[in-house]
């Protein structure tokens, strides 16, 4: 039997931090080229199911299954992964409840191998870079063979902020799923089939929570499983009585036609010819208590918090249509879309304004992209007006001047503090443009040249872009480029 592939992407939310977290606002979150994947290779190991990521030292698991269908970590195994672990018991029980015992039996019969691989923008390659003498520049990352090893354990590796962890449960989860035969491949390659993905997406989200050991607002899972989007969180007491331990059967309240789950997906694209650039950022401190800060700023200032955050989810909300409507503009008349996109990618922001001189269906497209870069800027300052009245490092200044130095760059529409913010990462908006000149530089190369100049060269690109296809997806071994190499690595 051949192996079974699943992939899941990882995320940057652009606009939504915080407020995501209540069901009375949404967010805008892109999904990310790079991705998970969980490989699920039957074994002859009867009731054995051995997890390896080879990417990491020590970093094999060792699971038994009992009789009954319970899923025992080994006690002999080094560094326990409670995500891993729980990714196991609990798609093994939603399977045995969906498809019979005889998922059970055929795990006592001969177990299971799993690798898991996630891209190597979801770890600082900062180390990497350095230790071979290469800069932090898209060329250099080129060099590094896809999922190279981080000679680390995974408690001990830089993450950069693109979701690991929800990656990795939804691509194992789900993979499961594929397996134990609960969905079919068909219904996650492509668009695929909404009803596998929304039983995909309640366990994920489920096991995701679980692990953790608290509910956030899930955009991370959401994006793994549906791909970019406008999301509107989910209500956290449909797992509660699962978290509790006090339902017995997953089923029912996983099953995707639960109307008890209530987020909102709304498919989502960046406009055409536009491109987003991410960076692992070390110009600070971490600072993990940044959620508990604004929360508590909330519950204590209500009407103030209240007020503010409703102006933000204007400006959220300006930014997302603004984006819809740029698609919107393109399909309506995409060489004039184009003509614009040529022309700004050489402008710096400032020379946007009125030009008298162009026809006014280009004039009006540019409009539209100011538009845009306002709203993001708004953004911007109310989140600072958030971090500084809460003491939550939300868009710190060396972060506020590390971005206005890039939002100054010809080709820069727009750029913030992804997610909850703080030191270490940034995306930007940039133009793709159609015409590429081979004597002007692009805004990618424009970006990339100012991060290059930076004394401690404390901006290291990631190469991820938006992903183009939707969520997860079931895969090919040999077609994904390095994938076989790095598991053959563990294997020997
Ligand atoms: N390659 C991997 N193989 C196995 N488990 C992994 C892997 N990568 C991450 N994990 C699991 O995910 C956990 C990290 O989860 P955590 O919630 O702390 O990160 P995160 O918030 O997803 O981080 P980030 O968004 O920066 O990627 C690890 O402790 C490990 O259990
Ligand atoms: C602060 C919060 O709204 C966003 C956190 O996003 P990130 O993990 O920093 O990308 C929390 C959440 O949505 O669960």
């Amino acid at each position: 039997m051949s192996a079974t592939v699943v992939s899941a992407p990882g995320k940057a939310l652009l606009a939504g931090g915080y407020l995501i977290l209540d069901s009375k606002y949404s967010g805008i979150v892109v999904s990310t080229s790079s991705r998970f994947y969980s490989v699920v290779f039957p074994a002859s190991t009867p009731g054995i199911i051995t997890v390896n990521s080879p990417q990491f030292v020590d970093a094999v698991w060792k699971y038994s299954v009992g009789p009954n269908g319970s899923v025992d970590a080994d006690p002999l195994t080094i560094n326990a992964n409670k995500f891993v672990h729980l990714a196991l018991k609990n798609t093994l029980t939603l399977a045995a409840e969906l498809k019979g015992s005889g998922v059970t039996d055929a795990l006592l019969e001969a177990g299971l191998q799993i690798y898991i691989l996630g891209g190597n923008d979801f770890y600082s390659q900062r180390t990497t870079l350095d230790n071979s003498g290469l800069s932090p520049s898209f060329e250099s990352l080129n060099k590094i063979p896809p999922f190279a090893p981080l000679n680390v354990q995974i408690s001990q590796v830089n993450k950069t902020g693109l979701g690991s962890s929800a990656a990795l449960i939804t691509s194992l989860t789900a993979a499961l799923l594929v397996h134990f035969g609960v969905i079919t491949r068909e219904s996650i390659t492509g668009d695929g089939q909404e009803d596998s993905r929304r039983l995909a997406h309640n366990l994920a989200q489920f096991v995701h929570c679980l692990a953790q050991g608290k509910v956030g607002s899930g955009f991370d899972v959401s994006a793994a499983v549906f791909g970019s989007q406008v999301y509107t969180r989910f209500d956290p007491g449909v797992i509660q009585p699962l978290l509790d331990g006090q339902v017995e059967r997953l089923s029912q309240t996983l099953a995707a036609a639960n109307s008890a789950w209530t987020q909102k997906v709304l498919p989502f694209r960046l406009p055409p010819h536009t491109r987003l650039l991410l960076a692992d950022v070390a110009v600070g401190s971490d600072t993990p208590s940044l959620a508990g800060n604004v929360l508590r700023w909330r519950q204590r200032n209500s009407k103030d918090a209240n007020d503010l955050w409703s102006s933000i989810d204007e400006e959220n909300k300006e930014f997302g249509r603004t984006l819809a409507s740029l698609t919107v503009k393109w399909e309506r008349n995409p060489g004039v879309y184009e003509e614009v996109a040529n022309y700004l990618s050489s402008m710096q922001q400032i020379q946007w304004e009125a030009n008298p001189e162009l026809p006014s269906d280009q004039q009006s497209l540019i409009d539209c992209f100011v538009k845009l870069r306002t709203a993001c800027e708004n953004i911007r300052a109310k989140m600072r007006e958030m971090g500084e009245a809460s003491g939550a490092a939300i868009e710190p200044l060396p972060q506020t001047e590390l971005l206005d130095d890039c939002l100054a760059v010809p080709g820069v529409i727009a750029g913030g503090v992804p997610g909850a913010g703080g030191y270490d990462a940034i995306w930007l908006l940039v133009f793709d443009p159609p015409k590429k000149h081979g004597h002007i530089l692009t805004p990618v190369a424009c970006v990339e040249i100012l991060w290059g100049r930076r004394e401690k060269k404390d901006v290291t690109p990631l190469s991820a872009e938006e992903s183009t296809t939707k969520g997860i997806q079931a895969e090919q071994l040999d077609e994904v480029p390095g994938l076989r190499e790095a598991i053959s690595t563990a294997r020997n």
